[in-house]
């Protein structure tokens, strides 16, 4: 009998994203396939039509990944249903460091190296994703290219890694998430939930943003992230996104308490943190 397998959407082989996925699938019951992308925006696409996917949300030196908030809303039924975090040590790739001109990377890695890559005069390259980075290096054959990336991205391409952990901060973590349409079987309990929301104030005036807050701490409601993105209809105007404890039973009522104050409100998940 021919067993069905799930697939499992993400960025290609060599990313952390790719790292992530696997750490996932330790913790999930049923059959996975993993299917490589070559973009954030694919792997959303791919899940809208079927399957689950993993892709990066934050990172704890850059910050938000702008671009998976912005398709959390776009694709909106899309949600998320689950999230680890993991740590990140890049590598810098390629044939010789002291003949390097110009380092090629994904936006996220070369921030979380600036200082790195500033102490050294080179000139920054951005591409999709690491191992993209480290393809474009292998390829092009060129000594004045470096690349930040994964260990594996630098075994799978041949290149040498010329330099260990060179994140500008220690403790580099990033959170990644599982996204889906419907719900997964998980192999243990998780013991902790959080759940995820977007909105948009319905007016601009004194006191908007505490009022919502204040239905948080109300309700001894702990929030995890704020954070606020451009609503893209005008400039100065903005949408909301909050993570919070799952409240549990209380979840439905503090929805409702902040439906009048918005002219939106999505969930975008209430799903488990990993470990
Ligand atoms: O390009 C990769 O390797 C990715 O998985 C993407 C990504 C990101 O976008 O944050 C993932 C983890 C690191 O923070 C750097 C890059």
């Amino acid at each position: 009998m021919k067993t069905i397998k799930n697939k499992i959407y993400t960025l290609p082989k060599g990313t952390y994203s790719e790292r992530a996925t696997k750490k996932f699938l330790t913790y999930l019951n049923g059959n996975f396939e993993i299917k490589y992308c070559n973009s954030i925006y694919d792997v959303f696409e791919n899940v809208d039509n079927s399957g689950f996917g993993v892709v990066p949300i934050e990172n704890s030196i850059e910050g938000s990944v702008s671009l998976t908030q912005d398709l959390l809303l776009q694709f909106r039924e899309v949600n998320i249903v689950g999230e680890l975090a993991m740590d990140i040590h890049h590598n810098l790739i390629g044939y010789d460091k002291n003949k390097i001109e110009t380092i090629v990377s994904h936006p996220q890695a070369l921030a979380q190296c600036r200082e790195y890559i500033k102490k050294h005069g080179w000139s920054v390259k951005a591409v999709e994703s690491t191992s993209e980075a480290v393809k474009l290096v292998a390829e092009s054959s060129n000594e004045k290219l470096g690349a930040i990336g994964s260990k594996d991205s630098a075994k799978q391409f041949g290149l040498k890694i010329l330099e260990e952990n060179i994140e500008d901060y220690k403790n580099n973590k990033t959170r990644f998430i599982l996204i889906g349409k419907s719900a997964l079987s998980f192999k243990t309990c998780p013991n902790r939930y959080k759940v995820s929301i977007v909105f948009e104030l319905k007016e601009d005036k004194p006191g908007a943003l505490y009022h919502i807050l204040k239905e948080f701490a109300e309700r001894k409601i702990n929030l995890t992230r704020i954070e606020s993105r451009p609503s893209k209809k005008r400039l100065g105007t903005y949408i909301f996104y909050i993570d919070f404890e799952d409240p549990g039973k209380n979840l439905k009522e503090t929805l409702e308490s902040l439906k009048e104050q918005t002219t939106f409100i999505y969930v975008l998940g209430r799903y488990p943190v990993l470990l």
